[in-house]
């Protein structure tokens, strides 16, 4: 399985049915873009979508955002990598233990593993919703402490979004992944996110993934919109 960045593109395949999303995937050439299938989409068509995706070639980030106690979620993880996802996630607001025992059950897999990754603060959240839910401060503050203890617990990367990048990159290493949703082109509707960069700010911020959506998904030409924020993407 590849972990190199390109292409870093993540079509977020968020349909009602797979026989909507695989309307789409066939069109889709697996060397410009990776598919991110949520929960939505997992919820209706499960395991057999996952597997129709791989077998067309494309490396599928599950987006499930596990957040349970630690044993639920390692064993959450380990049927993900038995998938042959390419990428999976949990909450990190899960913790330390939680994060590190997801950690450990995907090393005891072998080389052969998906990047793990953690959910810092979603992007469709601002202040007033931290503050809604007890957490003082700003969103970048919060970010950066739970990419924090999501580097301390061995993951390699979050999701934030890509307001957050350069800060990130400073703080916690090149290495350490950011896989940016809330990406809007200038024309796209913001819809309910909040924190939203366009491809080309996003990537010169730092951001190694950029997530999309609906700016692709619901686009009178999805092809369309995706070959234009490929070309963007390739040439800053
Ligand atoms: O903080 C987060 C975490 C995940 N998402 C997911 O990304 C896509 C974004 O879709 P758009 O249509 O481009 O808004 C969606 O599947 C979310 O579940 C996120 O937006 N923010």
């Amino acid at each position: 399985m590849s972990k190199t960045d390109n292409p870093r593109i993540i079509v977020a395949l968020d349909f009602p049915s797979d026989k909507l999303a695989l309307a789409l995937v066939d069109q889709l050439d697996p060397t410009k873009c990776r598919l991110k299938v949520g929960k939505e989409l997992f919820t209706r068509s499960g395991p057999d979508l996952v597997r129709a995706l791989n077998a067309r070639g494309f490396e599928v980030f599950l987006d499930l955002k596990f957040h349970d106690i630690p044993n639920t979620t390692a064993a959450a993880v380990a049927a993900a990598a038995d998938l042959g996802v390419w990428m999976v996630n949990v909450h990190a607001s899960g913790g330390e233990k939680m994060m590190v025992a997801c950690r450990e059950r995907l090393e005891s897999l072998g080389q052969d593993r998906p990047l793990l990754i953690a959910v810092t603060v979603l992007t469709s959240m601002g202040p007033e919703d931290l503050s809604g839910i007890g957490i003082q401060g700003s969103p970048e503050a919060q970010v950066s402490r739970l990419a924090t203890l999501t580097r301390n617990c061995g993951l390699d990367g979050v999701v934030c979004s890509a307001q957050e990048a350069p800060t990130l990159k400073a703080e916690q290493g090149a290495d350490f992944k950011l896989i940016t949703p809330g990406i809007r082109p200038l024309s796209a509707d913001k819809g309910d996110q909040q924190r939203i960069m366009t491809p080309t700010d996003a990537i010169r911020a730092g951001s190694d993934y950029l997530v999309i959506g609906r700016p692709i998904t619901q686009a009178a030409d999805p092809l369309g919109a995706l070959e234009a924020i490929h070309g963007e993407v390739v040439s800053v």
